[in-house]
């Protein structure tokens, strides 16, 4: 695998660079924005299913039986209705529920038996929005409620007809007016930062929020963007530093906290230790103020209007948000150590539960090593084979690394039930109850660390987390919305913080529903929320003193055209016409582009080199375009295990290389459920599914399809452990290809200063198993990392890079990182590195971004240059000017209008093909 090894310790010492004698003249260019993406091993499942409810009706009722009920209720409170079928006197009850979870009454019965069947069956879900209220200590039997029917667009027609009668009713203005209004009603200002007011509605800069808001997703920059205007009234730079945090001082760590960080540790003391308001005059806390009442005083819930006597339970914990590498992992730690002498529930451990995808696993455990002074904190890592431990042996230590893959696997079966009795949920042993020792354990605190993971509710490692019992709840990431906000509200529920709106119907009812309607007054909530829970700071973030957070040395961007050799230009132009030859029978039939997606592949494939395009493709391309047939839909259960084999490889090819959906075209859809049609077409389960409904034709070649016709890619498939192919039973086979870009690139590293070390990205690990025969020629050393590797082999090889050269090994130990785009890379700390290529360009800059933020982070002391190689006069071009344009694009993120903002992905997606291929 890797040749040599090095010696020493890390160090980032060295001269800065020096002009590089490099015959092809590299061009500057723009810097790519920050961004974030998803860790890609463990998320596959991590989006929830798009939302399908839309408003139908809105009517006037009741809420009857209140006098037998406790539950109070204030005017303009939103209130959950539930089924209840158990009820012995109305199988078709339903039940009317406040925030507080307190049944306030029911709906009246002949309502109850339009509504019952409808609801048992999720052909709709309905919510209440009281009229009437209760608090004046009065008996009352009955309120006024305004009830609201949600529906799927699809179902809308149906319903027509069963719920003509709801819209007879006495009508109520629709949709309905937020509760969230009450937000401004209340003078609320959250515990945000700087205290400011929140913008009036009317303001035009909520106008672009919510613009925003529905547009997140179609890029991750966007993401970033919203973040920046939910936050944009947050001033951080003024926030108080902690009075005494831990460091070298008082030999905690071996290393003193940031300014940034120190204000991150007080910011979270106090988010772990909230109090609620004492008098009228306090500002809210999680959204409950103290109101004075005509008997006795009472909290009110300022985002749900709900009131109560008791006292709230406020949830501990939030979110950091912070950007990469702005060291929230030693933050973090830092809280660990800032509060080991918290008193603790008796019934919870000491320790502290991370939770993290496989790859940053070793980085928690160097982390730990690297800063926090030796015997200041025991820490166990739980993973593999060491997981045969008791949950009795866990809560001994400080800290429990894990991953989210060993919290998915042990969750009990039904994660709600989960919440058993302390006794019994400290007996949990490996088996037996259901549930691993991870739910055996009270902790003090869990932290999900890169927690945008935990953003589909349907999950099992999201079910997972949420159902850990823990005093605090935590979450790290850089994108806490990463396609919509109903992103945070999954992460609420992991947190159980601001009640009620930890509870999905909650969270559905006050912000998704009225911020898809472009409610202001939502969007306020949103903003207020954030101020309530999430600090964010990014690498641009100023101090007090208008300085930046974090000096780092300044980034060069080179673009370095290379050119193709004249054999794989004619392979490429064979393929580029009959991609256009295909695309035009495309805009001329009405149908699909996926083979023309595919053949793209195959042209960035061919800009890295000829030799990694199938010699099968190319025989298929210059047979004529099959006729398709006609008759009856063929079953896959009819193919030979031969042809659904290949299938099967087809669709994990479509996997590997990033293929969209053919429907959606949307390439994170797809990888979540990808299916492929008896035709060999692709597509997202969820997708081609609702096309079936309306038409049994595949959407790409009409070929007659049903859902039998359709093949999914086969479950659990553990993935096979990376083998180096120079270690491989094929070795002696392997001849180094012939590539212009691989030539490009082992030019530069000849030049480089011997001390200085270079990480080689590229989307493709067939590209990156051809490399290192050309390095081990040139007698450069060299490393891989890569997304299969254990845990174990993945900390070897980044302490080996992380070594810096000294003159004994600078021959044999490695000076390159050859390293997947889709590694899994996210969050890991390769500052040994100063020089970064990335070979191939694709429209996700922001993953581009990510792969430069591993050297230019804290710890790096070197200039660090990134060098594209492109293939000139090729889509490679074409792709870097639909880059630029998207940057523009972003940067007005909120002023997008018109057309523009209602072109669908797929529009946008099928005129950049076009611009792609050149196609008038
Ligand atoms: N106070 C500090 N002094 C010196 N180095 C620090 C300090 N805090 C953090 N670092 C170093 O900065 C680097 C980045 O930190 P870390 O990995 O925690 O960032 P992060 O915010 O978690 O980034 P990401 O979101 O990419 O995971 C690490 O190498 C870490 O050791």
């Amino acid at each position: 695998m890797s040749q040599g090894s090095s010696t020493g310790r890390s160090t980032q010492a060295g001269p800065s660079s020096r002009p590089i004698p490099i015959s092809s003249s590299p061009t500057k260019t723009k810097r790519p924005r920050e961004d974030d993406v998803v860790v890609k091993e463990e998320v596959d499942d991590a989006s929830p299913p798009p939302e399908l409810d839309e408003h139908f009706s809105t009517f006037r009722t009741d809420v009857v039986g209140v006098q037998y009920y406790r539950g109070l209720v204030g005017r303009g409170e939103y209130v959950m209705l539930r089924r209840q079928p158990e009820n012995q006197y109305d199988p078709n009850a339903v039940q009317v529920i406040n925030a507080s979870g307190t049944q306030v009454g029911h709906i009246p019965r002949g309502v109850a038996a339009r509504l019952a069947e409808l609801m048992d069956h999720s052909l709709i879900s309905v919510e209440g929005r009281m009229v009437g209220q209760n608090l004046d200590g009065a008996r009352h039997y009955k309120m006024g409620m305004d009830l609201s029917i949600y529906a799927r667009p699809s179902l809308k027609e149906v319903l027509e007809t069963e719920l003509s009668w709801t819209k007879t009713e006495t009508r109520v203005q629709q949709p309905p007016p937020t509760a969230s209004q009450a937000v401004s009603a209340s003078g609320f200002r959250g515990q945000g930062n700087s205290g400011s007011t929140l913008p009036a509605p009317e303001d035009p800069t909520m106008k672009k929020l919510l613009e925003g808001l529905k547009q997140v997703g179609e890029d991750q920059r966007s993401a970033d963007t919203v973040m920046d205007s939910l936050t944009s009234d947050i001033d951080v730079s003024k926030l108080p530093l902690h009075a005494n945090p831990p460091g070298i001082a008082n030999g905690q760590l071996n290393t003193d906290i940031l300014p940034h960080q120190s204000q991150a540790l007080k910011w979270m003391i106090d988010r772990e230790n909230p109090k609620l308001p004492a008098t009228p005059k306090d500002k809210a806390v999680q959204f409950w103020i103290k109101q004075k009442g005509d008997h006795k005083d009472y909290y009110l819930n300022v985002a749900t209007k709900t009131p109560q006597y008791d006292e709230p339970v406020l949830g501990k914990g939030g979110i950091i948000a912070d950007g990469m590498g702005l060291g929230k992992t030693l933050s973090m730690l830092s809280l660990v150590l800032a509060t080991t002498k918290d008193k603790v529930d008796a019934k919870s451990s000491k320790a502290t539960l991370i939770v993290c995808p496989l790859s940053v696993l070793s980085n928690w455990e160097k982390q730990i090593g690297d800063h926090v002074a030796h015997g200041q904190l025991t820490f166990y890592t739980y993973h593999g084979a060491s997981k045969d431990v008791t949950a009795k042996t866990l809560e001994q230590y400080d800290v429990i690394i894990t991953t989210y893959n060993a919290v998915a696997a042990e969750a009990p079966i039904d994660p709600s039930k989960n919440h058993r009795s302390p006794q019994k949920a400290k007996k949990a042993k490996v088996t037996g109850s259901g549930a691993g020792p991870l739910f055996g354990v009270i902790w003090k605190r869990i932290v999900a660390d890169e927690g945008h993971v935990l953003r589909n509710p349907k999950a099992k490692m999201t079910q997972g987390f949420a159902a850990l019992q823990a005093d605090r709840r935590w979450i790290c990431t850089g994108t806490p919305i990463v396609n919509s906000p109903s992103d945070l509200g999954s992460l609420l529920t992991c947190l159980q913080i601001c009640k009620p709106l930890d509870k999905p119907d909650y969270f559905k009812t006050l912000l998704l529903r009225p911020l898809k309607r472009g409610d202001p007054t939502a969007g306020r909530l949103l903003q207020a929320l954030v101020g309530e829970v999430l600090l964010r700071r990014t690498k641009d973030s100023k101090d007090a003193n208008g300085k930046k957070l974090i000096e780092l040395p300044s980034i060069e961007y080179f673009r370095v055209g290379v050119k193709l050799d004249e054999e794989t230009r004619k392979v490429y132009d064979e393929i580029l016409e009959g991609s256009r030859q295909r695309f035009r029978e495309a805009m001329e039939t009405g149908q699909g582009t996926a083979n023309v997606l595919s053949m793209l592949t195959r042209m960035r494939q061919l800009c890295l080199s000829a030799q990694l395009v199938p010699q099968s493709f190319l025989d298929d391309l210059r047979r004529p375009i099959p006729k398709v047939p006609t008759g009856p839909a063929i079953s896959i259960s009819s193919l030979t295990p031969e042809k659904k084999t290949e299938l099967i490889a087809k669709l994990r090819q479509y996997v590997e290389e990033d293929t969209e959906c053919g429907v959606c075209y949307d390439e994170a859809e797809f990888v979540k459920r990808p299916c492929i049609t008896d035709c060999g077409h692709a597509f997202c389960y969820p997708c081609i599914e609702r096309v079936l409904l309306t038409a049994p034709l595949c959407p790409m070649d009409r070929h007659p399809i049903g859902l039998p016709s359709i093949l999914e890619l086969p479950p659990d498939q553990p993935t096979q452990e990376y083998v180096d192919p120079l270690d491989s039973s094929q070795a002696k086979s392997l001849l180094p290809v012939k590539s212009a870009k691989i030539d490009e690139l082992v030019k530069y590293l000849k030049v480089f200063p011997a001390d200085e070390k270079t990480l080689v990205f590229s989307q493709f690990t067939s590209f990156l198993d051809q490399v290192p025969l050309r390095l081990k020629d040139e007698g450069l050393a060299w490393t891989r990392f890569d997304g299969r590797m254990n845990a174990a082999k993945r900390q070897q090889v980044i302490s080996n890079f992380q070594r810096p050269l000294t003159e004994k090994t600078s021959k044999t130990a490695p000076r390159v990182m050859l390293i997947s785009l889709k590694s899994g890379a996210v969050g890991l700390n390769l500052t040994a590195a100063s020089n970064v290529f990335l070979c191939d360009p694709w429209w996700q800059s922001a993953i581009e971004a990510q792969a430069i933020d591993r050297v230019h982070r804290m710890g790096q002391r070197k200039e660090v240059r990134v060098f594209q190689l492109i293939a000139e006069d090729t889509v490679e071009s074409a792709v870097l000017d639909i880059q630029k344009r998207k940057d523009a694009l972003v940067a007005k993120a909120f002023e997008k209008s018109g057309k523009e903002s209602k072109m669908t992905k797929k529009e946008a997606r099928f005129e950049e093909m076009k611009e792609l291929l050149g196609v008038k």
